[in-house]
């Protein structure tokens, strides 16, 4: 995102504490400044000295059965440092929020595509604690001179098409790595988490947005906020799914490889299918994908999984 930022020529500032995050990959370009966004006097300090105009608030904790073992620290790490984070804004009167939302907010509704509306049940508290957000900006912006854009994201995916970022937290967990991982031997094989859901080939099905294309939407967001347009919930994702198979043989003919396989059972709390109804964010941000093609995400998923060392 910082890339795209100064490319576009805004100034950066990005605040991390390295709970995960990786310093390297944030452009030599951005002041970079490591610390908590829970932090009160921190980030008021940080929105005054550099006269910050808009948010854009990532930091969280995103592992899903963690949160489930763990719940206390997705409810301090997500919810009570976001309550912070916007009390700082509200006091230094920071005009604009984009917050990283997820799909993960609407847990298993019993239709297949989620529209915005659809109403938000997650069953974990990674999914609550992420909701809960959505609610203290939509009431902050209802009391204060504040507007913001929750965007909920569904699955990302892909890496940076110039080879500059992509999925480096080392023990993740998504397919798509997973996936290249398995390919390039570097663990032993892939389990499919379920062959018997309701879908064509029996296997999980989600929608991957390219992350490329995930940041335009966050361009788009910043620009309507600045234009005075008001605040909101926008899905992002393309408006249909892949499934675990056919991922696996984009991976295989990107890779030339096979990848090692074996059938396990469901995780507990998989849906059958995810998938976002993106209409909102196309007509009201403007926005269209230029990356919505499963061959192009896992090449780029790929290469970079090819570039790291672990
Ligand atoms: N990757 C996905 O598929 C996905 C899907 C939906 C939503 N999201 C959301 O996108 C955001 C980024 O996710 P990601 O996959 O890049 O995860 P990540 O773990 O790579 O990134 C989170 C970043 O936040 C930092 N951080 C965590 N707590 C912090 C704190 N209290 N103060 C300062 N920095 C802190 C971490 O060091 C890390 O750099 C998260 O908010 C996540 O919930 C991701
Ligand atoms: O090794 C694996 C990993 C995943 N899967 C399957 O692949 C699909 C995608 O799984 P991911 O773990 O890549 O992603 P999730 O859909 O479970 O979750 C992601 O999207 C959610 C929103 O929908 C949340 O935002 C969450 O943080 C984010 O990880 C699922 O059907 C899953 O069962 C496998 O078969 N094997």
């Amino acid at each position: 995102m910082s890339y795209a930022l100064l490319d576009r020529g805004e100034e950066v500032v990005v605040l991390d504490n390295l709970m995960t995050g990786v310093s390297s990959l944030v452009s030599p370009d951005a002041e970079f400044i490591e610390g908590d966004i829970g932090d009160l006097a921190l980030v008021r300090a940080l929105l005054r000295s550099r006269k910050i105009d808009t948010i854009m608030h990532f930091a969280g904790s995103v592992v899903v059965p963690e949160s489930v073992s763990d719940p206390m620290k997705y409810y301090a790490n997500n919810t009570a440092a976001t309550r912070s984070l916007i009390e700082a804004a509200v006091r230094e009167d920071v005009p604009h929020i984009v917050f990283s939302s997820t799909a993960a907010v609407y847990g298993m509704p019993p239709v297949p595509v989620m529209a915005e509306d659809t109403p938000p049940r997650p069953i974990n508290p990674y999914g609550r604690s992420k909701l809960m957000t959505e609610w203290m900006l939509a009431d902050a912006a209802t009391a204060h001179n504040l507007s913001y854009i929750a965007l909920r994201y569904f699955n990302v995916a892909g890496a940076d098409p110039l080879g500059r970022t992509g999925q480096s937290t080392p023990n993740a967990t998504h397919l798509i790595k997973r996936a290249c991982q398995a390919a390039l031997g570097r663990v032993s094989h892939l389990d499919i988490y379920g062959t018997d859901f309701d879908t064509p080939d029996g296997t999980g099905v989600r929608d991957y947005i390219h992350v490329t294309d995930l940041v335009e939407a966050h361009l788009a967001a910043l620009d309507a906020l600045r234009r005075g347009t008001e605040s909101g919930i926008y899905n992002c994702g393309y408006g249909h799914g892949m499934s675990v198979r056919q991922v696996i043989s984009a991976v295989e003919k990107a890779s030339g490889r096979r990848v090692p396989l074996r059938e396990a059972p469901r995780r507990a709390g998989d849906p059958a299918m995810v998938i976002a109804d993106a209409t909102k964010l196309r007509r009201n941000l403007d926005w269209s994908p230029r990356y919505d093609d499963i061959d192009v995400i896992v090449s780029a998923a790929l290469r970079w999984e090819q570039r790291l060392n672990h």
